[in-house]
């Protein structure tokens, strides 16, 4: 497995507004120069320029964008446009897109397809609902929506995947660290499988209820290269915190 800098990200979901920017800037002082570790915050659509503008060090992602690249689609984004506003990569495949929007792994594959072909990275991410964990074929069900969730290209480079079991985000609750190097271990297998050595190079992120007083255990987890972070991405007392508690 090529080893690479820890990568820590802050998912905000549907939350914030332009007051918020100075939550980026107090993250940015602290963690900006951090050479140890890549930061990136992920705002909503309507704050990415401006982030983009106070980020200092911290790389700003959006949380979804559309597989075409212009068109008649009420309401979306494409790759360029996500650029062109100042995110340098792109959450994919969010199990709450998954669930709200209908996105299927067709869906996620076009759309990480789309940010590879703008030059964009691209956080693909997979996760197996509690029913699937009880079923006992998580490892296969996840495994196989990856799959089916990466896009034809072979680089690896541009690509980050974060495992976030769904019964873990937003409850508090977070697989044993057994269970997470598991499913990272089978990730990565999928990976090699798919893009070659390319596949060593691609980071897994865990998310899923990281928090300040879990992050140390987590992130030493093999093959655990880092974490998306929903609610403790909000503020900054909590999120550096798990910025600082990446391996180093
Ligand atoms: O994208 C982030 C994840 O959905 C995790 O959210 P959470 O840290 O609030 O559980």
């Amino acid at each position: 497995m090529t080893q690479h800098k820890s990568y820590i990200v802050g998912n905000w979901k549907m939350n914030g507004t332009q007051a918020d920017i100075a939550i980026l800037k107090a993250i940015a002082d602290a963690a900006g120069s951090d050479s140890a570790v890549d930061v990136g915050i992920c705002p909503p659509s309507t704050l990415i320029a401006a982030f983009a503008q106070a980020a200092g060090g911290i790389g700003i992602g959006a949380q979804d964008c559309h597989a075409k690249a212009s068109g008649a689609h009420t309401g979306c984004l494409s790759a360029t446009m996500i650029k062109e506003a100042g995110a340098s990569f792109s959450i994919v495949g969010h199990s709450e897109r998954r669930a709200d929007q209908g996105e299927s792994d067709a869906d996620v594959a076009a759309k990480a397809g789309a940010l590879h072909e703008a030059g964009m990275g691209a956080i693909l991410c997979v996760g197996e609902t509690l029913e699937e964990r009880d079923s006992g074929n998580a490892i296969a069900i996840v495994t196989g929506q990856l799959a089916a969730s990466l896009p034809a290209s072979t680089s690896g480079d541009w690509l980050s995947v974060a495992y976030e079991p769904v019964w873990a985000i937003g409850t508090g609750r977070v697989p044993v660290a057994d269970d997470i190097a598991a499913m990272h271990a089978a990730l990565r297998a999928t990976l090699t499988d798919r893009l070659g050595a390319a596949g060593a190079g691609v980071r897994i992120l865990y998310g899923g209820s990281v928090n300040p007083g879990n992050a140390v255990e987590i992130l030493a987890i093999p093959d655990v290269g880092g974490a998306l972070v929903g609610g403790a991405s909000l503020k900054a007392e909590t999120f550096l915190p798990i910025i600082q508690a990446a391996p180093r």
